[in-house]
């Protein structure tokens, strides 16, 4: 996140969580030393964000290795406590990649698979800054060397990885050359993450932006007020197809529509070539009081219940590009994720 504030972070015999569920009016922590705090983080998305999923479930291993000692469990119930964090939300990829890229450690002891984790945390905050500058070069070169007027939605930032962002990495990129004259945050609801956090993570690093509904963000690009949307991605599919949060194939179908760029920022962790396509993302349906809920008060009528799919999948054909810490993909030219790895 920044100097002061930590998405996660390793504590040596637990991991220390930013909760992302009462920022940005309260700056508080929760400390992860067992597995069930953990899964209930995830599940209550005190920690959220692919690739910071994928971060908290690499250190999760080593929670579960240190509660197994600690609790005098055997293999299988270790191994039951660590298939709970990989299970804990199904759509990014990230955080089943984060607990099996160290796994292989788990029977060398929690530090072992605690220094694999640090890697991997380190590698990511390395990779956003790589994704940040390949996507401002890209989007300067598209939409042109000036001051641009940028639309995200939800927070692909600082808070969703393990520092500095993917498509918050890309607006800090453009930011630090002078190439952003406004920032349109879609407030995300239900959960708020672009009003809440990007809104945060911006106003904090001097960024300008406006907060907007929604429903809004079709009219904004139709209107011509924005020259490119940036956001990130929750898992992706071999020929390109872009799960992200719920609301983004409506940006994508505007910006196809205005013939703006729609760009998909995210590293190669978040690409799954076992899919071929988008149709076999698991789509994480939540509780429907997080559409029902106003203000602590229900809003429809006691008899209605409400649907809350957490992510849609936007089709290649309106992906403009992937960036990744290797480069950009031109993915509705043709060029997927599926046939290069960086
Ligand atoms: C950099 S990935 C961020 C990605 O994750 C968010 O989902 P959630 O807040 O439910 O974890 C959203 O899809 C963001 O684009």
């Amino acid at each position: 996140m920044t100097s002061d504030v930590r998405t996660l972070e390793w504590t040596g015999d637990g991991l220390r969580l930013l909760d992302q569920t009462v920022l940005p009016g309260r700056v508080e922590y929760v400390a992860a030393h067992d597995v069930g705090t953990l899964v209930d983080a995830i599940r209550r998305l005190v920690v959220r964000g692919a690739p910071a999923l994928g971060v908290a479930g690499a250190f999760g291993v080593a929670i579960a290795v240190r509660q197994a000692e600690r609790e005098g469990w055997d293999d299988a119930a270790r191994d039951a406590a660590i298939a709970r964090i990989r299970e804990a939300r199904p759509t990014a990829v990230n955080l089943a990649a984060g607990v099996d890229r160290v796994l292989p450690f788990a029977g060398k002891g929690a530090d072992a698979v605690a220094a694999e984790a640090q890697a991997l945390l380190d590698e990511d905050v390395r990779g956003n800054r790589a994704i940040g500058v390949h996507g401002a070069s890209w989007i300067l070169g598209r939409a042109g060397d000036r001051p641009l007027r940028v639309l995200t939605h939800c927070n692909a930032g600082a808070l969703a990885t393990a520092g500095w962002g993917t498509a918050l990495g890309v607006v800090r990129e453009l930011h630090r050359r002078g190439r952003v004259e406004i920032v349109y945050a879609d407030e995300t609801r239900p959960l708020l993450q672009g009003a809440r956090l990007t809104a945060w993570e911006l106003d904090r690093a001097g960024i300008p932006c406006v907060v907007q509904a929604d429903g809004a963000a079709p009219s904004t690009i139709l209107r011509g007020l924005a020259d490119v949307a940036v956001i990130g991605a929750d898992r992706i599919a071999a020929n390109g197809d872009t799960a992200n949060k719920i609301g983004s194939v409506g940006v994508a179908l505007a910006c196809h529509a205005a013939g703006i760029p729609f760009v998909v920022a995210a590293p190669w962790s978040t690409v799954d070539p076992a899919l071929p396509d988008g149709g076999g993302i698991p789509i994480e349906e939540r509780p429907a009081e997080e559409v029902l809920t106003w203000g602590g008060t229900r809003t429809a009528p006691d008899r209605v219940d409400a649907y809350n799919p957490a992510f849609d999948v936007t089709p290649a054909r309106l992906v403009t590009a992937l960036v990744t810490e290797t480069g950009v993909l031109e993915v509705s030219a043709g060029s997927t994720p599926g046939g290069v790895r960086g």
